[in-house]
């Protein structure tokens, strides 16, 4: 089976001249949850954003499946990102919504009937503990089952590859490792995992490969059983 994801001499510059990713290569099998870890400006984001095409490289290929993502232009950007599952640090719900419509409007927005988007969130709601919440505004959820609303609509059209930028930012420590756990379980699904975090201790606890970002250049990619014991 080929990668999910792979990046080969990946670079990219923002206008004005900042180089944030330097020769960046590496791939991602399917089924598999890995790290992006590096300080603030190290090129975490970046990466993320050439794969959900908010950016283009500017030398260097990313291929996702066989799919060229250079190649992908116009309409073909949309259909792209329905492969692609995001999961933000500010979870980014629609104030005015149900929990239930938030995490339906993936399936809404791509023409599916509501009675059958229905019948696919119900499920997806229960898996991530929210079995309870699906009419209650995002307002009224607590941090935590606020930031599962925000995975459970990256994960409800069942997405080859979930990215995720600093998915546990806002959160306390105990949320953090209950959020990773359930990034962690998704594989088994059949979704990929790519998440970038800053916080290394949360990264190593979680004992799955880590690629290392320094100045834009990828520095390490660490297999699980060579990450040290906390
Ligand atoms: N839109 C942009 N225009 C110009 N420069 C940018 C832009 N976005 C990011 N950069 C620069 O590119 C570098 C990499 O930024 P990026 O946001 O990818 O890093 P990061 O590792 O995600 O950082 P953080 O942990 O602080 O979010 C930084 O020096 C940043 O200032």
């Amino acid at each position: 089976m080929p990668p999910v994801l792979r990046f080969d001499n990946v670079c990219k510059q923002y206008p004005g001249g900042h180089v944030a990713l330097q020769d960046v290569s590496f791939s991602v099998d399917a089924g598999e949850m890995l790290f992006v870890t590096g300080h603030s400006g190290a090129g975490k984001s970046t990466l993320l954003r050439l794969i959900h095409l908010s950016e283009r490289p500017n030398r260097g290929a990313v291929l996702f499946g066989e799919r060229n993502l250079l190649k992908v232009r116009g309409s073909r950007v949309a259909m792209h990102r329905r492969e692609v599952g995001v999961v933000y640090q500010d979870h980014r719900l629609l104030a005015d919504r149900s929990v239930h419509d938030n995490v339906a409007l993936p399936l809404v927005l791509r023409g599916m009937r509501r009675g059958e988007a229905g019948r696919r969130v119900r499920p997806v709601l229960e898996r991530l503990g929210l079995g309870a919440r699906g009419n209650a505004l995002p307002g009224a959820l607590s941090a935590g089952e606020q930031q599962r609303v925000g995975i459970a609509r990256a994960v409800v059209a069942e997405p080859r590859l979930l990215v995720a930028d600093e998915p546990t930012g806002n959160l306390d420590p105990t949320l953090a490792a209950e959020i990773m756990a359930l990034f962690a379980s998704l594989p088994e699904q059949g979704t990929s995992v790519l998440v970038a975090s800053h916080d290394l201790g949360l990264v190593k606890r979680m004992r799955k490969r880590v690629l290392v970002l320094d100045h834009g250049q990828l520095a390490d990619d660490i297999a699980p059983e060579d990450l040290a014991d906390e």
